[in-house]
């Protein structure tokens, strides 16, 4: 018998998808994954699990859908990752990140709400520990300038269409905590990379145009900052936050990596050198390109909530982690 139904929202993506796989180490409940799967999805990334999940296509902009599968199902928590998530395409076209992260976003909290906070078993029973968790981004923050730390306390100032759908959508889980007490937790992580990331990042992208051969687009001076968080450790993270985070709180969930982008190009083309040798040098590739409208310089989390409180700690460190990423993408080059 399991314990729990648990929703997972966008599991088929990067992150959500290495959840799903740590999770089902210890398979205690019962997984039900609801994915659109946009370009960025890809049931690829679940054949390990495929026959320990019950997979669901269908977007969480549709409210018919969404209240269906609740009233079927009766989940007890939902894990959400579901979003719109790449910067730039929100400068090319916000409106899907508009709908999926904000409205998508309204639609699960609205079905929560009626299924465990109405009628008389109202967060009792089975939903006596609901759990909304709600998978969020330090780029609600804003930017950094070369010092400082993002914490829980630091204002919300989003630059990008995506970044400020994210802040819309956490915003929106708040008031459903302050308002309707509906028992939920946000995580706001930095960058992550690792295994299934989508080639459109920075990192597959490197590794990518590096073995193609083509050059290298690095935008603006390469100095722009992230705090590069390896996907496990942001899955850890995630479990605690689900099993013992407080009610109504958000917690950072950073690597303590910070690099800047121009770093992160010439440490992947060293391991490639070294992994992959040609006769010249992969860094001979780097290409500096037009920068992104709006760049955020620098982005780094202080982790110390989730630590102290949560027992959690990153494992992996920059250096250790990418050797594994490159290495994967070596094995499956098709995801490049
Ligand atoms: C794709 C690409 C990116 N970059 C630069 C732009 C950034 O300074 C850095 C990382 O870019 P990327 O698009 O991989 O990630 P971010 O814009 O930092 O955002 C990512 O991390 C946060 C936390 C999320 O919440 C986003 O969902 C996630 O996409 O490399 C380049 O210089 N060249 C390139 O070709």
């Amino acid at each position: 018998m399991k314990n729990n139904k648990v929703l997972i929202t966008g599991g088929a993506g990067f992150i959500g998808s290495n959840y799903v796989e740590y999770i089902l180490q210890n398979p205690e409940d019962e997984i039900f994954v609801l994915d659109k799967l946009t370009y960025a999805g890809n049931l690829k990334n679940l054949e390990t699990v495929s026959d320990k999940i019950t997979f669901i296509k269908g977007d969480i902009c549709d409210e018919g859908l969404i209240d269906k599968l609740f009233s079927e199902h009766q989940f007890q928590k939902v894990v959400h990752f579901a979003a719109e998530s790449h910067v730039d395409n929100s400068i090319s076209g916000p409106s899907e990140f508009i709908q999926t992260n904000i409205v998508g976003t309204f639609n699960l909290l609205q079905a929560s709400y009626k299924t465990w906070m109405t009628g008389p078993n109202a967060l009792k029973d089975e939903f006596g520990n609901a759990r909304f968790l709600h998978i969020s981004t330090d780029e609600v923050y804003g930017t950094l300038g070369e010092t400082g730390l993002f914490t829980e306390k630091t204002s919300y100032a989003p630059n990008s269409p995506y970044s400020a759908s994210k802040a819309s959508s956490d915003f929106i889980v708040r008031s459903y905590f302050h308002t309707y007490g509906l028992p939920v937790v946000t995580t706001n992580c930095s960058n992550n990379y690792g295994p299934y990331q989508h080639k459109e990042k920075l990192i597959p992208t490197v590794i990518r145009k590096a073995i193609s051969g083509e050059p290298i687009p690095i935008y603006g001076d390469g100095k722009n900052v992230r705090d590069w968080l390896y996907v496990t450790d942001h899955c850890s993270g995630i479990y605690r936050a689900l099993q013992n985070g407080r009610l109504g709180e958000t917690y950072n969930i950073g690597g303590k990596n910070e690099r800047n982008n121009i770093y992160i190009a010439e440490v992947i083309c060293d391991l490639l050198d070294e992994m992959l040798p040609k006769n010249t040098s992969y860094k001979e590739l780097i290409t500096y390109v037009k920068d992104r409208p709006g760049h955020d310089f620098r982005y780094a989390i202080d982790a110390s909530k989730i630590e102290k409180e949560l027992g959690w700690k990153a494992a992996e460190n920059f250096e250790s982690g990418i050797r594994k990423t490159i290495s994967w993408y070596l094995e499956n080059r098709d995801r490049l």
